[in-house]
């Protein structure tokens, strides 16, 4: 199936339901853009398809594997998140050179090393900081940083791209870059994309779709033009022009 669908899912912490979705559907090869109010739940819906948080129900049909999220174990998770990559919005660089810091998906999926050093290599060059390969990861800049675990996400070629607000702290300048190297990764592979942002124009410019997510449920879903220019519910039209108090 080229879908990830959603069924059922209810999220809670602490007793408060944070996420409930009946149901949701992302056709394979779309880039889909997450949008909603603080709190709305959508970093914890990111979470939970990327299997880092536990519903207390809820079921994932991941391209033709399905998934029952309350009760996967740590062993079953494994293969399918390895299907995954997921960019936080403050990455975190391990101790090691920027080359070993993109290599290490690899490592894990026992790459040998000349392929491992040509995929670096390639996607180094891709977010265009190939200069920085023998630098420590922890002297980077938060714009160099932030390029570099798109790097190690997309080195893996992921069927599905989770992005939680990746842009959030970058100057203009490295949200040129960043997007242009969504686009091109997704030219070349067509890879699922969830990307939450706050920033509305991104959405408009990335997203074939968008979301709206308001007080932990999907409020609204549409093709992009007709999410921001026809919005139907009346939070997405308070959302979009900017009258919504969040
Ligand atoms: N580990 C946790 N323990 C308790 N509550 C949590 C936890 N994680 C998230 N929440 C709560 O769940 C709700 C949804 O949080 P979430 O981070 O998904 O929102 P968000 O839409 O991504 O917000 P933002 O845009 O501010 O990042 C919030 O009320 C938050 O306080």
């Amino acid at each position: 199936m080229n879908r990830l669908e959603l069924h059922d899912l209810e999220v809670t912490f602490g007793g408060r339901t944070v996420l409930q979705v009946e149901q949701a559907v992302f056709e394979r090869g779309r880039i889909y853009g997450i949008v909603g109010p603080s709190g709305a739940g959508k970093s914890t819906l990111l979470r939970v398809i990327n299997l880092l948080e536990k519903p207390v129900r809820g079921r994932m049909d991941l391209f033709g594997s399905t998934v029952d999220l309350s009760t996967l174990s740590y062993r079953q998770s494994v293969p399918i998140q390895r299907q995954m990559a997921f960019v936080a919005q403050k990455p975190s660089m391990f101790q090691a050179t920027v080359f070993d810091n993109v290599a290490l998906g690899l490592r894990y999926r026992k790459l040998d090393r000349n392929q491992i050093s040509m995929r670096v290599e390639a996607a180094l060059e891709q977010v265009e900081l190939s200069h920085l390969h023998s630098q420590q990861a922890q002297t980077l800049s938060g714009g160099e940083a932030q390029r570099i675990a798109l790097a190690r996400a997309l080195v893996c070629e992921p069927e599905l791209l989770l992005l939680d607000e990746p842009t959030a702290s970058l100057d203009p300048y490295n949200i040129t870059i960043f997007e242009r190297v969504i686009q091109m990764f997704h030219r070349d592979r067509r890879t699922t994309t969830l990307m939450i942002t706050h920033n509305l124009p991104q959405a408009k410019r990335l997203a074939d779709a968008c979301l709206f997510l308001h007080k932990g449920r999907i409020a609204e879903q549409a093709d992009t033009d007709r999410f921001f220019q026809r919005p139907v519910s009346e939070e997405l039209q308070d959302f979009v022009f900017g009258r919504m108090i969040c």
